[in-house]
């Protein structure tokens, strides 16, 4: 279970007149636990969203407050806690480091007690999983975005997280490739928690979160949620 206590995040930003740097607030307090299957955040660009996704796996640590996924402190445990909670980044390219998909996917497999050839019979298999069988040793550099985002999806699997948090992971892409993500990410066993701007995909959640200006401004049914959103954007259903 991920749950916040009490969580504000702050940063720091440049006084445009020069004097010293004021403490700006991002996000919170927000107090919440999250145990849905489907649980998706939605709001405004600049809301917060990725801020509050980031805080589920200790890439963003509270200022004050608390984040613990299972029992575990991400300001304490981050190793853990990035162990539990796999993170797919909006855009892949943000997380894939090596020069071809097997070995990418053969990186995140090092934790495991695996030979050489078991670890790269392992990665051909979670490639296969996402249609990416023949592309095994295509340079990453010429894979569509659709196949990167896939990969970075298989990338991020391969390391076996409890919790998934992913972080507009259809925004790059055409509506094949969506559907496609879309599918793979509602077919996982896994708690998923995912940030997008696709109300399609929000109202398939158990549960949504809008977020605005730094706040959580309603938490509950999908299809209420989108209402609110919409209602905060002025715009129509
Ligand atoms: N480290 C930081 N220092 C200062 N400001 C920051 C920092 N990180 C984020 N911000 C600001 O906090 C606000 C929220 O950012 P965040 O990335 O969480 O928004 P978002 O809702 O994910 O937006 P988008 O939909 O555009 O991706 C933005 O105004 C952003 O510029």
């Amino acid at each position: 279970m991920i749950a916040l206590d009490d969580v504000l995040v702050t940063a720091y930003s440049p006084d445009p007149a020069g004097g010293a740097d004021r403490v700006v607030r991002l996000l919170g307090p927000v107090t919440l636990e999250l145990v849905e299957h489907r649980v998706a955040i939605v709001g405004a660009n600049g809301s917060g969203k990725s801020t509050l996704a980031r805080l589920l796996n200790g890439l963003v640590l509270p200022s004050s407050g608390t984040v613990r996924v299972d029992g575990l402190d991400t300001a304490r445990d981050g190793a853990a806690v990035r162990r539990k909670v796999g993170f797919m980044f909006t855009d892949p390219d943000a997380q894939l480091v090596m020069p071809t998909p097997v070995e990418d996917v053969a990186l995140s497999l090092r934790r495991l007690p695996l030979t050489p050839a078991e670890r790269d019979v392992a990665a051909r298999a979670a490639l296969a999983r996402f249609g990416l069988a023949d592309r095994a040793e295509v340079p990453v550099h010429a894979l569509s975005g659709g196949q990167r985002q896939l990969l970075a999806l298989a990338s991020v699997l391969a390391t076996e997280p409890a919790i998934l948090v992913c972080d507009e992971p259809t925004t790059l892409l055409d509506l094949r490739w969506r559907g496609v993500v879309d599918a793979l990410l509602a077919d996982l066993e896994q708690q998923v928690v995912v940030v997008t701007h696709d109300l399609d995909a929000a109202l398939q959640a158990d549960r949504v979160l809008v977020v605005d200006d730094g706040s959580v401004v309603f938490d509950g049914d999908p299809a209420q949620a989108v209402a609110h959103y919409r209602a905060l954007m002025q715009v129509g259903a």
